[in-house]
């Protein structure tokens, strides 16, 4: 199991000639020369109870330094929230992936503790929140934005996030796809309205006609990965790479163990994790 930890890069991206280096197992581009085009703050987060990812996305070079959260935990609100303020962030967007089954979301503690952020999460997740995304929708942080792109399967409303195409967007694209496609894995469909056709489909449509060098970071990691690629998943993942018959009959097979917190998770996530208040509007 890994420790809560952090690591993290600045993407800078602009047309001029650039070098690059690896960090762990990502590869990251940074001009040659200094320029003004946006540029990525990024960070990656560990909770280790439920073994999930939170992301910290900002553009670094807008004056408002804007910034945003996928996937907090209520437990590392605090950590997530000093993060924010030792850079010197100005987070705007709390958002989800997904109703999470086995934690509860931080975006109703954060909405508490930094007035004027504002939660996000699909419209057709059915759970409240101060913003409904839907496929196809732009969520911008300074010059920067993310594109949703509706990938069903593990839940109704699971989404994953894309960092925008174009020469003023980060190279490589990044995508955070929730638990729909998990490193050499995938979200098991056996709750929540799963799927398991759906989310054959939506990772093929979606995920996988993605550029190959799309960085792809999961809300889970059970075995100490953490980041991977649409090349590396269409060649190795085990259940995705088959026929969707053969990924039927696996998902079918995978004998789970329910989430120990799903009775609490569901319906507090429901909620923007806080199930007996509102999760009121800014
Ligand atoms: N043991 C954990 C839950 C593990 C689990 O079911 N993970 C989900 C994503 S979180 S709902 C999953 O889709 N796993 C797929 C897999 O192949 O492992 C707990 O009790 O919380």
């Amino acid at each position: 199991m890994i420790g809560s930890f952090s690591f993290a890069c600045f993407i800078c991206f602009s047309p001029k000639q650039t070098i690059s280096f690896a960090l762990r197992s990502t590869m990251v581009s940074f001009p040659t020369s200094s320029s003004s085009s946006p540029k990525l703050l990024f960070r990656q987060l560990f909770e280790k109870e439920s073994s999930t990812y939170t992301y910290l996305l900002a553009d670094f070079s807008h004056p408002d330094k804007p910034a945003l959260l996928i996937d907090p935990v209520d437990k590392t609100v605090d950590r997530d929230l000093r993060l924010v303020k030792e850079l010197g962030l100005k987070l705007i967007y709390a958002m989800n992936t997904h109703v999470h089954a086995d934690h509860i979301t931080g975006t109703g503690l954060i909405k508490g503790k930094a007035p004027g952020v504002k939660s996000v999460i699909s419209k057709a997740s059915g759970s409240k929140a101060d913003v409904f995304v839907e496929p196809g929708d732009k969520i911008f942080f300074g010059n920067l934005f993310l594109e949703v792109r509706a990938t069903p399967g593990h839940t109704l409303g699971c989404v994953t996030y894309v960092t925008g195409e174009g020469l003023d967007q980060p190279q490589p694209r990044m995508a955070f796809t929730g638990d729909a496609l998990l490193i050499r894995g995938c979200g098991r469909t056996d709750f929540q309205g799963g799927s398991s056709e759906q989310l054959y489909k939506s990772v093929h449509s979606q995920i996988f006609t993605l550029p190959k060098d799309t960085l792809l970071y999961p809300a889970h990691d059970y075995k100490g990965f953490a980041v991977t690629t649409v090349a590396e998943e269409m060649l190795y993942n085990p259940r995705l790479t088959k026929d969707e018959e053969t990924f039927k009959s696996i998902m079918e097979n995978l004998n789970l163990p329910k989430p120990k917190m799903i009775d609490v998770a569901v319906p507090a996530n429901r909620v923007c994790g806080l199930q007996d208040l509102e999760c009121k509007a800014s």
